[in-house]
């Protein structure tokens, strides 16, 4: 597991997440004013996170320690949890079971939180969603477990996938109503397929050059479901979502992190 330490402090963390993110971190994590950055190799760093330290660690301590801190996340009608504490997810809630590993999404960052409550809030049934940026799958199987007809899972890393899948076979999601493939929008070979709903939890630069291929895969009037969003580049998205025609937009946020839905355009 290599692992890049970075001390840092109030002022620059919103800068330095988002240049770890684009050195291509697959997952960040603050502990005590270190942030924690996972990385599949090491990588060429901005001269302003350029002081930090890489470390080779472990791969069974850091799982053991991280393990033990996992807590059952409740997000809207869903909890999600790992596959030990299933137990403890209340009758009424739906239980979403991931299984914490390498891909980004257990459930425990905000963003992700956010993304599964926005989902549960929406009537699934019948309705068909594209999941970008999957991850461990979380946000498609959520969306499967809800009751969405079909949930598509699309990401750029091809390690992601068999992860998602693995998830999806531990909620009982049936692999017809759950697909997960490696890809994105904007890549210049889309299906033309159109869902219901979008969700993609990514960031806000990606979003602004996405916004377009977000309304195009999208029928008029579809939600979109937008996180991964510091405060500070909510406006980025605003000004994207304004100029490819999505009306409606509502914000949440949770602590630095926001979420944004919106409608596409009527066509
Ligand atoms: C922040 S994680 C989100 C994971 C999960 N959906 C969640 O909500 O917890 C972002 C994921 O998007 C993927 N990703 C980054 N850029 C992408 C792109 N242009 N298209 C598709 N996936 C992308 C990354 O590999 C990563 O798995």
């Amino acid at each position: 597991m290599l692992v890049y330490h970075l001390p840092g402090t109030f002022e620059t963390r919103e800068a330095h997440l988002d240049l770890l993110w684009e050195a291509g971190a697959t997952g960040l994590e603050e502990r005590a004013g270190l942030i924690r950055a996972y990385f599949d190799a090491r990588a060429d760093l901005d001269p302003e996170i350029a002081d930090g330290e890489w470390r080779d660690e472990a791969e069974q301590d850091w799982q053991a320690q991280f393990k033990a801190t996992l807590r059952p996340v409740r997000a809207g009608r869903v909890t999600i949890v790992p596959p030990w504490l299933r137990h403890e997810v209340e009758d009424e809630q739906v239980a979403l079971i991931i299984e914490p590993g390498m891909a980004f999404g257990t459930g425990h960052h905000a963003t992700t939180r956010m993304a599964v409550e926005a989902l549960s809030e929406l009537e699934l049934s019948g309705r068909r969603v594209l999941d970008v940026g999957t991850g461990s799958g979380v946000l498609a199987i959520a969306a499967a477990l809800l009751g969405a007809d079909h949930a598509t899972g699309l990401d750029i890393d091809p390690l992601t996938i068999p992860i998602a899948v693995e998830n999806a076979a531990i909620n009982g999601v049936p692999p017809g109503r759950v697909a997960f493939a490696e890809g994105s929008l904007g890549l210049g070979d889309e299906s033309g397929d159109v869902f219901d709903v979008l969700v993609a939890n990514l960031y806000a630069e990606l979003h602004d050059l996405l916004a377009g291929e977000y309304a195009a895969a999208l029928r008029p009037g579809g939600p979109l479901i937008l996180t991964g969003i510091l405060m500070g580049k909510l406006e980025l998205v605003r000004a994207a979502l304004d100029r490819e025609g999505f009306g409606g937009v509502t914000v949440r946020e949770d602590g630095e992190w926001v979420l944004v839905t919106a409608s596409a355009p009527s066509q």
